[in-house]
């Protein structure tokens, strides 16, 4: 009979979600207390006429997702959401966040909640039943759980091809920030703590829409001057913009990874980097270039733009937000790229 106490769930598979099932799947086996087993719920699709979890299962590879990495065979993909969380104890919560709430409404009355906890991956807000909330705030809502959240510099290509970089966990409950410390450290994939659960959140959601900027300067044509300027004007954004989400958020979390260093890598290589470059060079709509572009993948950037805004104009703040909401009238309205440039703040300071 087996002593494990835990079992763990990753909940998405996507080019990130399928990265963290290799590094969980090895690091499972330095805690006796968790099962070896790894559910993995998979969004069921086609390929080449095969359903992507029987590849997975069988060939143990992503194909669509992450191709030319092993997945570990103590990793099992699952493409009922129901089943796959049966007995789990530690959920990974990893989809794009546009699909987190339909997945807590499908587990909601499926979890233990008296022995589950749960991390998200996921860069993203998300327009809730009560209005604008953090994946930790909807995952709280309806599971009712202690949510951790993980996020920073980290193209999931990158670290699967183990390439050293960090990230920053923000945690309430520091027994679980430790666990899962345990579950995702590795050699090259360090990690720091900070009690800053909604801030490092924020900071994930927030340098997606910076990164839409920094594409447009590139499709521009322009150069790195302009790009580290959308970078700092972005960074104080984001700062700026932090308190009206939540008093609680520390202004020291925009210098860990899941900040300035995030927002520093996603502006150079991300996929919403390349998406506002081919919008100003092809003319294409985010959603055409979505499809064209990202082979199933998905832009978090372009919709937590949409939401931002919203959030922006609800509170009455559109003036204190210019670049995020010059990202906002590009991307939707229409606005000539090049009014990205003007009216922005430049300084928090008083200038002359
Ligand atoms: N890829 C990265 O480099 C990276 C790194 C850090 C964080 N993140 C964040 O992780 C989260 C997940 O991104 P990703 O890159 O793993 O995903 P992805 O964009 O690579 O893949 C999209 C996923 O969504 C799934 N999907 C499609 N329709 C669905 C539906 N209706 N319901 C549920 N799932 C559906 C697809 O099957 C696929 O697994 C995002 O918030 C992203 O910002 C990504
Ligand atoms: O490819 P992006 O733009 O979704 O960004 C990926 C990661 O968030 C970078 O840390």
């Amino acid at each position: 009979m087996s002593s494990a106490t835990d079992k763990i769930c990753i909940l998405g598979s996507g080019n990130w979600g399928t990265t963290a099932s290799r590094i969980l799947a090895e690091n499972v086996h330095k805690i006796p207390t968790i099962d070896k087993t790894i559910n993995m719920y998979v969004y069921e699709e086609m390929v080449d006429g095969k359903k992507l979890t029987e590849i997975i299962n069988t060939r143990h590879e992503n194909v669509k997702y992450l191709p030319g990495h092993k997945i570990p065979d103590n990793v099992v993909a699952i493409p009922d959401i129901v089943e796959a969380v049966k007995g789990a104890t530690l959920l990974i919560i990893v989809t794009p966040h546009q699909f987190v709430e339909g997945m807590l409404k499908k587990i909601k009355d499926h979890i233990d909640t008296s022995r589950t906890r749960a991390i998200s991956l996921i860069k993203g807000i998300t327009i809730g039943k009560e209005g604008t909330a953090t994946i930790s705030m909807l995952t709280k809502e309806y599971l009712g759980i202690d949510v951790t959240v993980l996020s920073g510099a980290n193209i999931a290509n990158e670290i699967a091809a183990g390439q050293f970089c960090e990230s920053t966990i923000g945690y309430e409950c520091k027994q679980s920030a430790h666990l899962w410390k345990q579950l995702f450290e590795t050699p090259t994939f360090r990690l720091s703590c900070v009690d800053d659960v909604i801030g490092v959140e924020m900071c994930g959601a927030l340098k997606n829409v910076i990164a839409l900027a920094a594409g447009f300067v590139d499709g521009l044509r322009m150069g790195n001057n302009t790009k580290a300027a959308i970078i700092r004007i972005g960074l104080v954004e984001m700062r700026k913009i932090a308190p009206y989400f939540s008093s609680t958020i520390k202004h020291e979390t925009f210098l860990e990874s899941c900040g300035v260093g995030d927002l520093i890598t996603t502006c150079y290589g991300g996929r919403n980097r390349r998406l506002g470059e081919a919008f100003v060079a092809t003319g294409k709509s985010m959603e055409t270039l979505e499809k064209e572009m990202l082979n199933g993948q998905k832009l978090q950037g372009y919709s937590t733009a949409g939401e931002l805004y919203q959030f922006i104009k609800e509170k009455n703040i559109v003036e204190e937000f210019p670049l995020f909401v010059k990202v906002y009238q590009i991307c939707y309205e229409g606005a000539d790229v090049n009014a990205l440039f003007s009216g922005l703040n430049v300084s928090l300071q008083n200038s002359i």
